[in-house]
């Protein structure tokens, strides 16, 4: 280890401390760690030297306020070579990453007002999901894909103007290259590779990831192509359109904007918006059908606050407090992006006291803060009280931070929150949600990978009598 660099175990020649891992979910293994030797400690993956961050203090010390020094991405890892380091969320930091990250963010924000808003596209997509659930009342269902299938529709709808029915073949396929790529990614092959160089041009199954990356990426180049046939500049019909448009107006100053570069991108907003989303969708599903009376209290809540109303809008948050509670309580025991994405220090630079050199990987350990002693009422339980105060009003502590924090924080979060609300809230107002009798005991233990995912379940549908 470099002179004050964090403290970790023992190293050992070739391997590093890999061994101290246990490849295929090390969540555990890194809380067990953090027991050990603090808040602030390394591994090394083969040579390669990583600082694990964990807990509020040294987080927010990391990402907010030393935030230049810790805003890198590291450019030599796995997932980098798959989307051959395009789109945003890969970039390092530097002005190709803030002029995208700037245009998602304004871009997203137009589609969000006026007629055709966020708010709409939302329960538009939400027609189509509770025609799936009337279609089993009385049977059991599985919601994996009716979750995956309404989040990426949403996503779709502001990337491409479109959504696809259910069992459309192109989103079939881009879905089960997401959920795919999302278990790979952070699995005991992708570790290796980026652990051990020789490795790496072998035949092993992170060689699929690549695939299914270039499969989507082909399906996305001719939604472009369709695009560049029918649009109308300075008449942008989604984020397709503006980015063309973008990239006619940039012309000149050697930009970065680029047809290429707009196809990672797509890639990266409908991955990232849609795994995440659907996952903490399923998990909030699972506990709200197993714990019945949680469940019953949000109904109450929901007729309440929207009685007389066709549809619930994200402003009624404010006077659902439970139901705020419940939501960021799922978010809390969803994790449903435990390591963040790795940042990598752009800088020689400090944290905690210690030293730490430019390019070191660094892993924001949002785990650890998720449940974090002290910080949480009930940290090791199902329990919406941890957002709520002594008078039952939402709070939110310092330790929430699903979506990260600083610069790099999730880019989506305001679109992850509405629909979580709307979905949630409008879905419980029509329909009561059952654990079927034959399906044992609930397992809530995650499945582990870049994005956490509950193991598949079935639920029952009853329509609710008051509706
Ligand atoms: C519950 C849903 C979601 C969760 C928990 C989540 C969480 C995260 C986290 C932890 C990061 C990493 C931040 C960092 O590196 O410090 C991230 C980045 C990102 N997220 Fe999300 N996300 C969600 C939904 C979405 C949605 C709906 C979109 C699409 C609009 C989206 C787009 C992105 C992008 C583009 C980045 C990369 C930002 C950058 O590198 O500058 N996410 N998200």
């Amino acid at each position: 280890r470099p002179k004050n660099f964090p403290p970790g175990p023992l190293l050992l020649p070739i391997v590093g401390t890999i061994l101290h891992l246990t490849l295929d979910n090390p969540l555990a293994d890194l809380e067990r760690l953090r027991k050990t030797y603090g808040n602030v400690y390394s591994l090394f993956f083969g040579s390669r030297p990583a600082v694990i961050v964990n807990g509020v203090k040294a987080m927010k010390e990391a990402l907010v306020t030393n935030a230049k020094d810790f805003s890198g991405r590291p450019q030599d890892l796995f997932i980098s070579k798959v989307s051959k380091n395009g789109g945003v969320v890969l970039a390092d930091y530097g002005p190709r990453w803030k002029d995208h990250r700037r245009f998602a963010l304004m871009t997203l924000r137009n589609f969000g007002m006026g007629k055709n808003s966020m708010e709409d596209r939302i329960h538009g997509e939400l027609k189509y999901t509770i025609d799936t659930l009337e279609k089993s009342i009385g049977k059991s269902m599985s919601p994996q894909v009716m979750f995956h299938n309404a989040s990426s529709n949403i996503i779709c709808q502001v990337l491409f103007d479109r959504r696809y029915e259910y069992n459309d073949d192109f989103i079939k396929v881009v879905i089960q290259c997401f959920t795919e790529n999302a278990k790979l990614v952070n699995g005991p092959w992708v570790m290796l590779y980026d652990s051990f160089p020789l490795v790496r041009n072998l035949p092993l199954p992170f060689n699929k990831a690549i695939k299914n990356y270039e499969t989507c990426q082909n399906l996305v180049h001719g939604l472009v192509a369709e695009h560049k046939k029918t649009k109308v500049t300075g008449e942008p019909r989604d984020f397709v359109d503006c980015y063309l448009d973008e990239i006619g107006k940039r012309s000149d100053d050697g930009s970065s904007f680029s047809e290429e570069q707009l196809i990672r991108y797509l890639l990266d907003l409908h991955f990232a918006g849609t795994d995440t989303t659907s996952n903490t969708l399923l998990t909030a599903f699972l506990y709200l059908t197993t714990k019945p009376h949680i469940q019953e209290r949000c109904q109450e809540e929901i007729d309440r606050v929207l009685e007389g109303k066709d549809q619930a809008s994200f402003e009624d948050r404010h006077q659902m407090h439970y139901m705020q509670a419940v939501i960021h309580e799922v978010q809390r025991v969803a994790n449903t992006v435990p390591l963040s994405v790795f940042h990598c220090t752009t800088q020689d630079t400090e944290l905690m006291g210690y030293s730490i050199p430019k390019g070191t990987l660094i892993i924001p350990n949002l785990t650890s803060l998720l449940s974090e002693e002290g910080q949480w009422k009930y940290p090791h339980e199902f329990n919406p009280e941890n957002f709520l105060n002594e008078q039952g009003e939402f709070v939110k502590p310092e330790a929430f931070m699903p979506f990260s924090t600083g610069p790099r924080m999730c880019l989506g979060e305001g679109l992850a929150r509405m629909e979580l609300f709307l979905i949630t809230v409008t879905l419980l107002r029509k329909f009561k949600f059952i654990w079927p009798e034959d399906a044992g005991e609930p397992d809530y233990t995650p499945v582990y990978g870049v994005t956490l995912s509950p193991h598949p379940y079935r639920m029952k549908v009853q329509p609710r009598a008051t509706q």
